[in-house]
């Protein structure tokens, strides 16, 4: 047979029914819910008297509205309570593998719960209402963000309707410098494709430098593929994954698992298999990254400044630099290590994963939050999340260093809960959006890894974390 790559396997196996002109049915085996994407389609549903397809392919947990302090006082906000209130009934109706509520211990942001749980599994279809559901392509799986009429559709069929995408690798050979990430890797390839760069394409990424990354890094680096305008993002099957998936709960056990274990070793792309576009990038030419703008294009590196829209010969795009800057807040020219931060936010479906929490701890650690920031908040992605941090201790660097220690959820990643930016305020996040607004009206927003969030929080400006460490 043809040599084949990873995501033409993973498309083949899992057609239904595929019409001339290219668009398919294809099945899908993991469907991850949150409150915030289903109550339409519950709703849609329960009004077309049918049941779900297939209830133990859904997981659910509620993520984007939680609050992330005062567990306590239960949701004040009604409208955020109600949400979740709601997926709680229609859960409870209709029945699921898993559900993960408000309070619960395992509790947290859909595509942190999944992969920790064993509920993301390589080889599977995995869709859920929710763009950033390419973090689960890490795995060595299809996975989609879909629109909530979708949901609704795979629920009552399990099945999806989709167009055969093109294929791109993003090549990344070599070693990562000392203090460089996942996040810089994924940040330096969207200011190099930008954000449309991806448009049509299923996206995998290897490499050297890839294959190097843990599964914590893969995710982070799928989960932003979106960014790139890819439809999905994903990474072959190693030792690694292997190794990661080994005794979750959901994980195959036994028989079984050595069953699965041996297809899984296939889930890669083979020796010569054709892609319609490669792009190649050097690790050792990836620096520490930083956004100046409002879309994740917009990024450069620490060492760098903020552009000059004089500078920019295209007047689209010149145009669009000045719309940013004047939102920002930001002159051109400015050192970026001269940009002071009011608010720190280490979290997010990105980067709230245990090495995330690790490498801002080993930035924080004896060291103190700077006297102009205002707050740095620290969101776990889970409370399993959560739970091994503070087993690390890492916690007590944290709040040692003037940190909030907060329970997990989407947060200020985009303030659906009462985490927010004032109007005006500046923040580091580790998170994947930039946009206008996103943290909280008039937030401003940088994106950065967890490194140099923490090197952010306690310099009080955008620093290098390698003349930190
Ligand atoms: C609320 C949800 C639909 C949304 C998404 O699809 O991505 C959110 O998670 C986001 O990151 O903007
Ligand atoms: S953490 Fe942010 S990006 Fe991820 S699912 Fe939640 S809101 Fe979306």
């Amino acid at each position: 047979m043809a040599a084949q790559t990873l995501y033409e396997k993973l498309w083949s196996s899992h057609v239904v029914h595929e019409e001339a002109d290219g668009t398919a049915l294809i099945y899908i085996d993991r469907h991850l819910v949150h409150e915030v994407t289903s109550p339409q389609a519950f709703e849609g549903l329960k009004l077309a008297g049918r049941k779900p397809w297939r209830i133990s392919s859904i997981v659910a947990t509620a993520d984007h509205n939680t609050p992330t302090d005062h567990w306590d006082l239960g949701i004040q906000d009604p409208v955020s309570r109600q949400q979740v209130e709601t997926l709680d009934a229609n859960i409870r109706e209709v029945g699921s593998l898993a559900y993960f509520p408000f309070k619960d211990e395992r509790q947290g942001i859909v595509h942190v719960i999944g992969p920790e749980n064993g509920a993301t599994l390589p080889g599977m279809t995995v869709v859920c209402g929710d763009s950033h559901t390419s973090t689960h392509g890490a795995f060595g799986c299809l996975a989609h963000g879909i629109g909530t009429s979708e949901v609704e559709h795979v629920m009552a069929t399990q099945c999806l309707l989709q167009k055969k995408s093109r294929t791109m690798l993003i090549k990344v050979d070599g070693q990562l410098g000392k203090g460089v990430t996942a996040k810089d890797i994924v940040l330096a390839i969207i200011g190099k494709i930008g954000t449309a760069g991806g448009t049509g394409f299923a996206m995998e990424f290897g490499g050297s430098a890839i294959r190097a990354l843990s599964m914590e890094g893969r995710m982070t680096i799928c989960n932003m593929a979106i960014e790139a305008g890819a439809r999905a993002g994903m990474v072959g099957v190693d030792e690694t994954t292997i190794a990661y998936l080994r005794n979750r709960p959901f994980s195959p056990k036994g028989e079984a698992w050595d069953q699965a274990v041996a297809y899984w070793r296939t889930l890669h792309s083979d020796e010569g298999a054709q892609f319609d576009k490669v792009v190649e990038l050097k690790a050792e030419d990836i620096l520490p990254q930083v956004t100046w703008g409002t879309s994740p294009e917009m990024v450069t590196t620490v060492d760098g400044r903020v552009p000059d829209p004089a500078a920019v010969a295209d007047p689209v795009r010149r145009e669009g630099v000045e719309r940013a800057l004047k939102y920002m807040g930001l002159e051109p020219n400015t050192p970026i290590t001269d940009i002071k931060v009011d608010q720190v936010f280490i979290g997010s479906c990105t980067n709230s994963r245990i090495e995330d929490l690790r490498e801002a701890a080993a930035v924080a650690k004896g060291r103190s939050k700077a006297a102009n920031v205002k707050r740095v908040l620290v969101v776990p992605g889970s409370g399993l999340v959560k739970r091994q941090a503070e087993e690390e201790g890492l916690h007590e660097i944290f709040l040692a260093a003037g940190f909030e220690w907060r329970e997990p959820g989407c947060s200020m990643c985009l303030a659906m809960n009462a985490d927010r930016l004032e109007p005006g305020e500046r923040c580091a996040s580790t998170s994947n959006r930039n946009f206008e607004g996103r943290q909280g009206a008039g937030g401003r927003t940088h994106l950065v890894s967890p490194a140099m969030a923490a090197a952010a929080a306690v310099t009080g400006h955008f620093a290098d974390v390698r003349t930190l460490a």
